[in-house]
């Protein structure tokens, strides 16, 4: 691995983690341990191991507070490690048993933050120029007019920051912090004050120039369709710990637990009972048995096969002539799509995505059938849940 965490944890002095916000207090989670009477308080960061390859780009997600910032601090070398490792190409930057601490300025990571924090009194080309220093004026001037180039701004060299709009001042941002050829890029929240229109076209542009330029980066947001756009792979933490670090496209359909299949998309979870079909494990639920012979656990991994199932607003298909019935509680219009809250007979409650030219009202009963590919199964969480088991 090009960079490796090893179980690293970081604790503020006098701070205990807060968990008093983010959307996800509150929630019961099945996942995340307990924190016991005597034991101490997780910290902001609490044994995070990773590994990103050589130009890969990396996505952390996860609700406020969650440790992003802080796991990306410690990376930069701004905050010591309370435990754990970190190397970049087998050599440690911070190593908290042998009270090793590489100060920032010799570990080579760039970083771009939200507020793009350019020079405001220097030209673009003088602010990319700012960490140059050390290189000949011949190769100073290559090397901004290629940075330059790479961010589609040359045509800007000679212009002041307040001359250009948010999203080329951060272009600049970017070029001036991938100037210096750092090893690795730090980029927290870069397009959090921009629009979503220009949000979504620069990080598309972001993917492209961290590839072309072999750049490898580490990425926080709180927008999972911009972690999706961006990440090679993504990783998703709670309450200082990284549930899971996986392929987009993994972390999305096989979450690795409840906390990430909840956090993730917009889903229920509605009571089960694992049973074994003719063919393999089946997932009885309210709309229906579901197959898929290799998610499903067997029935012996849950007591009596009860269990919960992840049921996504895109597994659920509008289908007037299917057998099950759901009401509409609510609707969220999205543009392409709306976002249906709906009430079955049974009681229990889906989100289904539907297209928005089947505008129906709330209140109104329409047929719905499940369409899912990926049949993601959690332990019974509560009592409720099970008194609603499909037998
Ligand atoms: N300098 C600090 N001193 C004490 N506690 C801190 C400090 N910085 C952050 N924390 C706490 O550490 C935890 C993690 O904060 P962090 O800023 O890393 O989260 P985050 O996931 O980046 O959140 P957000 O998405 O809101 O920026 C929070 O409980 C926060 O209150």
């Amino acid at each position: 691995m090009f960079l490796a965490l090893d179980q690293i944890g970081l604790r503020y002095p006098g701070a205990a983690h807060s968990h008093t916000h983010g959307p996800q207090t509150g929630q019961a989670s099945s996942i995340s341990s307990p924190t016991l009477a005597g034991t101490p308080r997780p910290g902001a960061v609490d044994g995070v191991s990773l590994g990103l390859a050589r130009g890969q780009i990396g996505v952390l997600i996860g609700p406020s507070g969650c440790g992003k910032t802080s796991l990306l601090r410690c990376i930069a070398g701004l905050e010591r490690l309370n435990s754990g490792r970190i190397l970049i190409e087998h050599e440690p930057l911070a190593d908290a048993a042998r009270g090793l601490h590489l100060a920032p300025e010799a570990r080579r990571i760039g970083m771009v933050f939200q507020d793009y924090a350019l020079f405001p009194h220097l030209s673009v080309a003088d602010n990319i120029a700012f960490g140059l220093r050390h290189l000949s004026r011949s190769e100073r001037e290559r090397r901004i007019g290629e940075m330059l180039d790479l961010v589609g701004l040359a045509h800007a060299a000679k212009r002041a920051p307040h001359q250009l709009s948010g999203g080329q001042q951060q272009r600049v941002a970017l070029a001036r912090a991938l100037a210096p050829a750092p090893r690795l890029l730090l980029l927290d929240e870069p397009f959090s004050s921009l629009d979503v229109d220009l949000r979504e076209h620069l990080s598309q542009e972001l993917r492209a120039i961290l590839h072309a330029s072999g750049t490898t980066a580490l990425f926080v947001t709180h927008d999972q369709s911009e972690a999706f756009a961006i990440g090679d792979v993504v990783g998703v933490m709670n309450k200082g710990r990284l549930e899971q670090w996986d392929a987009p496209y993994t972390v999305y359909h096989r979450p690795a637990t409840r906390f990430v299949a909840d956090f993730i998309g917009h889903s229920v979870f509605t009571p089960g009972r694992i049973v074994q079909g003719g063919s393999g494990p089946e997932v009885m639920t309210p709309l229906g048995a579901l197959v898929d012979a290799d998610a499903c656990a067997l029935a012996s991994a849950f007591e009596g096969g009860r269990c919960e199932v992840l049921l996504r607003a895109d597994d659920i298909v509008h289908d007037d002539a299917a057998p099950v019935k759901a009401q509409i509680e609510r609707k969220v219009f999205r543009g392409a799509d709306f976002l249906y809250t709906l009430r079955l007979a049974t009681g229990d409650r889906i989100k289904a995505h539907v297209p928005s030219h089947h505008d129906h009202q709330v209140g109104e009963w329409i047929g719905i059938r499940p369409l899912v590919d990926h049949v993601v199964t959690f332990p019974a969480a509560s009592a409720t849940a099970s008194e609603n088991t499909p037998a």
